[in-house]
């Protein structure tokens, strides 16, 4: 039997079809998207299907599942028509709208706010979360706010688009417990939704309606199978997941594993059975796809950070990987704060990058490679601290994502991280943890199949932390020195 894995991700969407027992790769397929913060739905439908179309097709496939970008705000009319272009996770238009949030909660105290937030749904409003979003669009947009009959995230709206779409109705709209627990009104402790946080966003009184939200799966649950003339005909449609549930997923992540993924955002995140409660916003209590917990710490700068460095250089991202591993560590002093698209971790929607520590020694394109790379890696290990601090074990670092490809940031990881890093073949480990999931959903057993490295096209590579932790203190310690000098 086979299964497909679908990772509709900021920048691309990719399709995996696997044999269901083993793991096997069988085929796989992209299409870029479009870019941007604001992005209409129907262009991931397309980009979806045209991966499909690049994957063989799935009529031969017997489950399917979606992993894809979390937060985005996918507003339905009571027809099933999309009331406007989803706002992404990256868009930090309802930044005002997050510290409004907060302050309401806390009946104008910051702090108090922060609490309550922390403890009813598990995360501090910023503005990637939907529940920000929605209160945006009550504000600024009032008549689409109006027309918003049901609210959806982007692996949700596809996997109902993958179900028929429109001609299946808002009742069949399903989510999942990762994605559910990224909305800001839904908490993964008690596994219910929040009206409360809902009703705040979206300023309606207890007696005004809200809108339908989609139903939540348990892990292997199904959302039904796909429409007779859609590009999945007949298949079982397995749950779906957040992006960074469903790369845990395809891991085969389990606690004291830290996965980082360089995608668009960087991620650290560590299966875990408690959730924690960070009213520092630091930490977001999110799920995983297993049922367990998944505390994640997300920056809006990761892989691009790599792109923008080897753009100013007019280098490609090879050579810039060159450069870095010429450079000394620590490039002489020069720090890069990579906050190039506002942060959201630390929570600084306004910042901007910056560099710091420009000599006549270190203006060379050596030094700002490595001062990119590092400062990359050591937003991640602040997150990775932060992590650890809630109650997350971490036995070891496995590294995904586009920007893991880079050999520099392989090799310096370790270093600024001071774990050892396991770096898997590269492949889409979304796509495959949402195909993990179609073939759970298929085999309706207790636990998801072991596929193990087995599956996988080559050998996970293990890159020891330096026996010398200094240099890599060093490096953060510098780092620490300037990184709230920004702009917010
Ligand atoms: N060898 C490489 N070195 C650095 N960055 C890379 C490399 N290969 C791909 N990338 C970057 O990784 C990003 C895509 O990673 P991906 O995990 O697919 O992102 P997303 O899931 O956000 O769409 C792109 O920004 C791309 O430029
Ligand atoms: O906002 C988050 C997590 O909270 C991001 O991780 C998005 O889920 C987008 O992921 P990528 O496209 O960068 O993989």
């Amino acid at each position: 039997m086979l299964v497909a894995g679908i990772d509709s991700s900021t920048q691309s969407c990719k399709v995996v079809v696997r044999d269901a027992e083993t793991g096997k790769l069988v085929r796989e397929g992209r299409a870029s998207h479009p870019d941007g913060t604001e992005v209409d739905p129907a262009a991931w439908w397309s980009a979806l299907q045209e991966a499909v179309v690049g994957a063989g097709g799935l009529a031969d496939v017997d489950a399917v599942a979606v992993g894809a970008q979390q937060h985005g705000m996918v507003c339905l009319d009571a027809d099933g028509q999309v009331v406007r272009p989803a706002l992404l996770w990256n868009d930090t238009r309802s930044a005002q709208a997050a510290a409004d949030l907060i302050a309401e909660l806390g009946d104008g105290d910051e702090e108090a706010g922060r609490r309550a937030w922390a403890e009813q749904v598990g995360v501090v409003p910023v503005a990637s979360f939907t529940v920000t979003k929605l209160r945006w669009l009550a504000d600024h947009e009032p008549e689409n706010a109006a027309r918003t009959a049901a609210v959806v995230l982007p692996h949700d709206w596809l996997t109902w688009m993958l179900a028929g779409g429109p001609a299946a109705g808002l009742d069949a709209l399903t989510t999942d417990r990762g994605d559910a627990s990224g909305t800001g009104y839904w908490n993964a402790s008690t596994g219910e939704y929040v009206e409360r946080t809902l009703r705040m966003a979206l300023r309606r009184g207890e007696d005004e309606d809200l809108p339908h939200l989609p139903r939540v799966l348990g892990p292997a649950e199904s959302a039904g199978r796909g429409a007779q003339d859609g590009p999945a005909p007949g298949a079982l449609l397995g749950a779906g997941t957040g992006d960074n549930a469903a790369a845990a997923m395809g891991v085969e992540a389990v606690p004291g594993d830290v996965v980082i993924s360089l995608g668009t955002s960087g991620v650290v995140s560590g299966p875990s059975d408690t959730a924690p409660v960070d009213p520092s916003g630091i930490v977001a209590g999110f799920a995983d796809a297993t049922g367990r917990q998944l505390p994640l710490v997300c920056t809006l700068n990761a892989a691009r950070v790599l792109t923008a460095t080897a753009d100013m250089l007019g280098v490609d991202v090879g050579r810039l990987s060159d450069l870095a591993l010429e450079a000394p560590s620590g490039a002489g002093g020069m720090v890069l704060v990579p906050y190039l698209e506002g942060e959201r971790t630390p929570d600084r929607p306004g910042a901007t990058g910056a560099v710091h520590g420009l000599t006549l020694s270190t203006s060379t394109p050596g030094h700002l490679a490595r001062a990119a790379v590092e400062g990359l890696l050591c937003g991640m290990a602040d997150g990775m601290d932060a992590l650890a601090d809630q109650g997350t074990r971490v036995d070891r670092v496995v590294l995904v994502g586009g920007g893991a490809r880079s050999e520099a940031v392989r090799r310096i990881a370790p270093v600024v991280l001071g774990h050892p890093v396991v770096v898997p073949p590269p492949g889409e480990y979304v796509a495959d943890g949402a195909a993990r999931q179609a073939a759970w959903a298929l085999s309706g057993a207790d636990e998801p199949p072991t596929w193990g490295e087995g599956a996988r096209d080559g050998e996970s590579t293990t890159y020891d932390a330096p026996a010398d932790a200094a240099p890599g203190r060093a490096v953060r310690e510098r780092y620490a020195q300037v990184r709230d000098l920004t702009d917010r």
